[in-house]
């Protein structure tokens, strides 16, 4: 069994996130892809929206695609959520899977300030997506991974780790220019952000009215 790893802070989760972990399912021919929110996210601040707002908002966002898990257990473990011990979890659930975390390029570009990095690449393969605006980030995590690169195009897949871990593989997926951080910015101004994030969400976002004050947070 193949699993995949998607942890974010998902405030709000959006078609940056979803599209990207779909062609990485394909790509490399995934059993699953688990979406794991972020309880409190390390190296950034605390979220806008509590937890359960942005777990609800990921299940409403996956809730079409068979193979997209909603995985809870950085929310029920409460805490700094260190992906580390996320894989380690997740191991001691399914001992025998192969593990792959996906991230995007932004997110490889800081890897190494990761809590204990070196034991993710113990636990897991890491498969980096391009992502608009992060792309002169990228050289630099390329030098600094060249030991562990795998592959860095797309052949006709499935795409597939030599190894069941520390092997870092990049595929160019699909560009959208969305950010959560711009999603926030528009609620916060009274816009629409209808598109670029599923209908669902939209929809829950304005019931809840999230995003448009501070008075959210917790
Ligand atoms: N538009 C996108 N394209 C590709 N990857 C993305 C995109 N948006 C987010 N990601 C990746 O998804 C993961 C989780 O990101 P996160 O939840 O922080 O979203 P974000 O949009 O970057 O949020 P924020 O703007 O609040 O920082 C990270 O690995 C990030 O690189
Ligand atoms: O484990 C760490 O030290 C660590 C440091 C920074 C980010 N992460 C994880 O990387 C994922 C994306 O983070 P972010 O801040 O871009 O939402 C999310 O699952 C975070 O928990 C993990």
């Amino acid at each position: 069994m193949r699993i995949g790893v998607n942890g974010g802070t998902f405030d709000p989760i959006h078609f940056g996130h979803l599209r990207p972990a779909l062609e990485v399912l394909e790509s490399l021919a995934l059993d699953e892809m688990r979406f794991i929110p972020a309880c409190q996210p390390v190296h950034r601040g605390t979220p806008s929206v509590a937890a359960s707002h942005r777990v609800r908002m990921v299940e409403l966002a996956i809730a079409p695609q068979p193979r997209f898990v909603l995985d809870r257990r950085e929310i029920d473990r409460g805490g700094p959520s260190y992906m580390v011990e996320t894989l380690e979890s997740v191991k001691r659930d399914f001992p025998t899977a192969e593990l792959v975390l996906m991230m995007g390029a932004d997110a490889i570009a800081a890897f190494t300030r990761w809590h204990r990095w070196q034991d993710i690449l113990k636990l897991a393969n890491i498969v980096v997506t391009r992502r608009p605006g992060a792309e002169n980030r990228l050289p630099d995590a390329l030098a600094l991974y060249r030991q562990n690169w795998h592959f860095e195009k797309v052949g006709d897949p499935p795409l597939h780790f030599d190894a069941p871990a520390g092997k870092i593989g990049f595929l160019p997926v699909t560009q959208l220019d969305i950010s959560a951080t711009a999603i926030r910015a528009r609620l916060a101004a009274g816009r629409s952000v209808r598109y670029l994030t599923p209908e669902t969400v939209v929809e829950y976002i304005d019931t809840h009215q999230l995003y448009r004050k501070e008075t959210h947070a917790g």
